[in-house]
């Protein structure tokens, strides 16, 4: 695109999403780098509005699908971030943490990888023991699909058998990982890769768990309120103290996850197992996070808008040297008709009966 000429990114988010990401602050910077983001109209269909250089979305649906479909073979050189077929990946938590597990990176003393895991869909394999031996109590009880709903965002902490009773399969049963009381939280905006600390749930000693009754409900514990933080379970971790991991691993993880899930927004949290210094888990990866929560967030997202519509970044004006160009991966070619049936995973490890994608 010639460099005069006005890149236009067309949004469709649902309202709490536009409200917080569609801030003023960003709007104005995209327009002073010759960037205008318009609101798609939802009531109507979106091949009849535009131009649009690019369609930035967090909306799902058959519906929505086959619009972005529709509009994709009219508008072929318009780039759509991302594909609903790469972003479905992740409303599984299995399929999510299988891309962790291909991952293949060189790294030196620290290691990575995900919590022992299973998918239990019915009651009988939920309540025989013997089905999920490999996974010491406490373990989290995670609901299979991760789309967004509240629902999917409902977890508990589990710590003896009693603690199943309430549990309502499809869910993931996952090893709780002491690990300080804080997550990593890791935001990817293309090449761009931003690691901050949240708080997270305490750990739990050996002597603790013997005096626990069955099971603790939660539901999103890194974005509680300090009123929320102030009671006895969920007490104030001093963030300060804790070291990042280096930025150099999280940022090949970033980048090989980036590749691997053909996404260009995404955030994924990360734990530090407390056990093993060194070893770190990846436990959630979420399509197109909070990034207002980001500090600087209007900077990243203008470069990653001006890089995708195919105008000159603010590091390329001032022909600054040693900043990553922001290149989007490529839409994704997945068949979801592959999703195979295997089963659980430990620390990578699969066996035959749980839906695992095949990329
Ligand atoms: O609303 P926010 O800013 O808390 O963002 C949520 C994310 O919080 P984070 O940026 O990671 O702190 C949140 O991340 P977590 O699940 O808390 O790890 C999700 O990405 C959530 O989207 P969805 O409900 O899974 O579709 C995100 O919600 P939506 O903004 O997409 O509704
Ligand atoms: N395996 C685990 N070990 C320890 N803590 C965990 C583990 N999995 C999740 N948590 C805690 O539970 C929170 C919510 O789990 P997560 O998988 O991130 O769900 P959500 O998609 O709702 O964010 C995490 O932010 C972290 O505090
Ligand atoms: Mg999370
Ligand atoms: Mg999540």
């Amino acid at each position: 695109m010639a460099d005069d000429k006005r890149g236009v990114v067309g949004y469709a988010l649902l309202p709490k999403k536009q409200q917080s990401f569609i801030q003023d602050s960003l709007l104005s910077l995209c327009k002073s780098r010759g960037i205008d983001l318009v609101r798609i109209d939802q009531d109507r269909r979106l091949i009849d509005q535009g131009p649009f250089d690019c369609v930035l979305h967090k909306m799902y649906g058959d519906d929505w699908r086959k619009q972005l479909e529709e509009f994709q073979i009219e508008n072929p050189n318009s780039t759509i971030i991302d594909s609903p077929l790469s972003i479905e990946r992740l409303h599984n938590r299995i399929s999510m943490l299988q891309a962790v597990s291909e991952l293949k990176i060189e790294s030196g003393t620290d290691t990575f990888g995900i919590p022992k895991q299973i998918v239990i869909y019915d009651k009988d394999t939920l309540f025989d023991r013997q089905a999920w031996e490999f996974l010491k109590y406490p373990v989290i009880a995670k609901p299979l699909i991760a789309d967004g709903s509240a629902k999917s965002h409902k977890m508990a902490l589990i710590f003896n058998h009693e603690g199943l009773n309430k549990l309502r399969p499809p869910i993931v049963l996952q090893e709780f990982v002491n690990h300080g009381g804080v997550i990593f939280k890791v935001y990817v905006v293309g090449e761009f890769v931003k690691c901050v600390k949240r708080k997270s749930l305490p750990d739990v000693s050996e002597e603790k768990l013997k005096s626990l009754e069955g099971s603790l409900p939660f539901s999103q514990v890194s974005n509680l309120t300090s009123d929320d933080r102030n009671d006895k379970y969920y007490k104030l971790m001093d963030l300060e103290e804790t070291e990042l991991p280096p930025q150099s691993f999280i940022t090949d993880i970033a980048r090989g996850l980036r590749r691997g899930l053909k996404l260009n927004l995404f955030n994924f949290d990360v734990i530090r197992d407390a056990r093993i210094g060194n070893r770190y888990l990846v436990i959630d990866i979420n399509y197109f996070p909070g990034y207002a929560k980001m500090p600087g967030y209007e900077t990243v997202l203008t470069d990653f808008f001006c890089d995708v519509v195919g105008k000159k970044s603010l590091s390329e004006e001032k022909e600054k040297g040693g900043v990553d160009k922001l290149q989007v991966v490529p839409n994704c070619d997945v068949d979801l008709t592959k999703i195979a049936s295997k089963t659980c995973c430990s620390d990578g490890e699969e066996k035959e009966k749980s839906p695992v994608l095949q990329v």
